[in-house]
């Protein structure tokens, strides 16, 4: 910014004597000479650290210069506040006498003609020297005060010099357009290096989430990017309004470590499971069997075998189908999920191979296809494949064989590009043996087999607890380590699935404070906590002896078979707890 010459600086000055005489000031009157409060001054520093930051940095550089020239220099913010000050000690206290220090301010209207208030208003670097002061009390003074503004062209404050009128010196007000100028490009480069933040966020976001909606807000919250799935979602005309927030939109503040910067990132908030399948990154837990479980079902999904996932019910075996799908070849194609126990055996046929028009009353007027050709080119889940009655197994059968399905009613057949997941929760093998499931059909269906653990035998119960606290929404909900203890102790019959209710029941129950023991109401007698509740009293009753082998067995097996972890488990000595093991003739299996 170029300094005014004499005639346009000698014309502000009058102008803002007039604008005085027109507030009503007199020259002798004695001015305002309240300061802000302490709270409001560390408010206001507060909202302008990086301009301080910034100042600071410079006017710290030129300190020794300051000193010698007997002046002060001041960071003044856009509504007249001195906001930072660096200045020779003498020359600062007799300017503490007229309040030219933090916390004070500079307003034309409040101090009457002053180098600060008029370069605010009048927006151009502005000297006013010793009698052109509108205030008596400020004519021991010269003044150079020139304002800064952002990037954007938004006023943000002025950078003044003053000094005892003696030390005049013609240069204080270029330096002052200087250092508002150098203010005024590390706001850029501080900008650029945002901008540069905000789109390495947004990367990693589209790599991460591609292709949900991505918005990029400026300080005022008006929209500067959007990509294709925002505009659809928002309009075609977005960028550039306000962005006033939308359903199903969560906006994250980025920060650079030193502040928080204003801009934010809008993703679409993930709502479970609707419309996104889940991947590995979904499937939590550090378990080395779990681990395993997962490194080989990545390597599964890079083939088109049939994968078998065998498990309690809730160990995850629809996560598992689901990532796996996610991560073949395949994941641009559908993931058909067929609950195969809930079909009844006569729409067996019709439900997987679909029907002609008409083919059987009660059946749609269009016909319908089958789950198998809406599956094609994609995954078809065969869920509870174990509870199939052997004619539908038969027809199943005949799919898998020949790779084709003729509907219901028709007589044309139709290839099929489908890949197939099954799962169940029974023993297959116990099933073949025993008749109720084809031995052809097993062997067809387990090119890959995988048996997913259950809980109860999996060493990370605590993490993943906190990990599920964290998907349901209560990232801040903490267990306490008696509560963890309970969650190891317990035999967890409905696996995952049962932990996640228990633990959503007991973060409600905690209401935001921490998980105790008490909040977590699990269903059996052998809790942990060693109560038995009124009604668990009677047949279900396990002998006292029968609740120690389990609890023993239970810390052993999640703990690897630490001896002294499992006995700070269960709060036993470590002496005891081999004793035990021996008396109960407890063996790793
Ligand atoms: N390792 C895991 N990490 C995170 N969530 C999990 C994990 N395992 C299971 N879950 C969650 O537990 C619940 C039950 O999982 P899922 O439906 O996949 O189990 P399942 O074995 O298919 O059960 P079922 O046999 O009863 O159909 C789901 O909400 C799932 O997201």
């Amino acid at each position: 910014m170029t300094s005014l010459g004499l005639n346009e600086q000698t014309e502000i000055v009058a102008n803002s004597w007039k604008r005085c005489q027109q507030y009503g000031l007199k020259p002798h009157d004695h001015f305002d000479d309240q300061l802000m409060t302490e709270q409001r001054i560390r408010e206001i520093i507060g909202e302008h650290q990086l301009l301080i930051r910034h100042a600071s940095q410079l006017l710290g550089s030129m300190e020794r210069f300051i000193h010698q020239s007997g002046q002060a220099a001041l960071l003044i913010d856009a509504g007249g506040n001195i906001i930072y000050s660096v200045g020779e000690p003498l020359f600062s206290k007799q300017a503490e006498q007229v309040q030219l220090q933090v916390g004070a301010n500079w307003e034309e209207r409040r101090k009457g003609t002053n180098a600060i208030g008029a370069a605010l208003l009048e927006r151009v670097p502005v000297r006013v020297h010793a009698a052109e002061h509108y205030s008596r009390q400020h004519s021991f003074l010269t003044c150079a005060s020139s304002p800064i503004f952002s990037p954007s062209g938004e006023l943000l404050g002025v950078i003044n010099f003053s000094g005892r009128q003696e030390s005049y010196n013609p240069y204080t007000l270029t330096l002052a357009t200087m250092i508002a100028d150098a203010l005024q490009n590390r706001l850029l480069i501080e900008e650029v290096k945002q901008e540069q933040l905000i789109t390495l966020k947004e990367l990693e976001y589209s790599a991460r989430s591609h292709p949900l909606p991505l918005l990029s807000l400026d300080a005022d919250n008006r929209i500067i990017r959007a990509n294709q799935a925002a505009l659809r979602a928002l309009g075609q005309d977005v960028v550039g309004k306000e962005f006033t927030g939308i359903e199903g939109f969560a906006v994250e503040a980025l920060h650079d470590g030193r502040h928080t910067i204003k801009r934010s990132v809008a993703v679409q908030k993930k709502t479970v499971n609707v419309g996104r399948l889940y991947t590995f990154d979904d499937i939590a837990g550090d378990c080395p069997s779990l681990l395993q479980k997962k490194e080989l079902a990545g390597k599964a999904a890079l083939t088109d075998f049939p994968v078998l996932l065998l498990g309690e019910s809730g160990t995850g075996k629809e996560l598992f189908a689901q990532s796996i799908h996610t991560a073949s070849l395949r994941s641009e194609g559908p993931f058909i999920a067929v609950n195969c126990g809930a079909i009844p055996d006569t729409l067996v046929e019709s439900e997987l191979f679909g029907y002609e028009r008409g083919a059987f009353t009660g059946a749609n007027r269009e016909g319908s296809i089958g789950k198998f050709e809406a599956a094609n080119k994609g995954t078809i889940f065969l869920d509870e494949i174990g509870d199939m009655s052997l004619r539908a197994q038969a027809a199943l059968l005949r799919v898998l064989q020949e790779r084709i399905v003729t509907p219901v009613g028709s007589t044309k057949s139709r290839r099929i590009d489908t890949r197939i997941i099954a799962a169940t929760h029974k023993n297959l093998t116990q099933e073949v043996k025993e008749g109720r499931f084809r031995a052809d059909l097993y062997y067809r269906l387990k090119g890959i087999q995988l048996t997913l653990p259950a809980l109860r035998e999996r060493t990370d119960i605590v993490m993943l607890a906190a990990h599920l606290l964290h998907k349901h929404g209560y990232p801040c909900c903490r267990l306490t380590e008696s509560a963890g203890r309970k969650l190891l102790l317990y035999s967890w019959p409905g696996n995952v699935r049962e932990l996640s209710s228990a633990l959503i029941q007991a973060a409600f129950l905690a209401e935001g404070g921490p998980i105790a023991p008490e909040h977590l109401l699990l269903e059996e007698a052998d809790a942990g906590d060693g109560r038995l509740s009124g009604d668990q009293l009677g047949a279900q009753v396990p002998t006292l002896k029968a609740a120690e082998v389990g609890a023993i067995k239970r810390a052993l097996q999640v703990t690897g078979w630490n001896v002294s972890k499992a006995a700070e488990l269960l709060q036993i000595g470590r002496t005891t707890l081999y004793r035990k093991i021996e008396e109960y003739e407890i063996t790793r299996l």
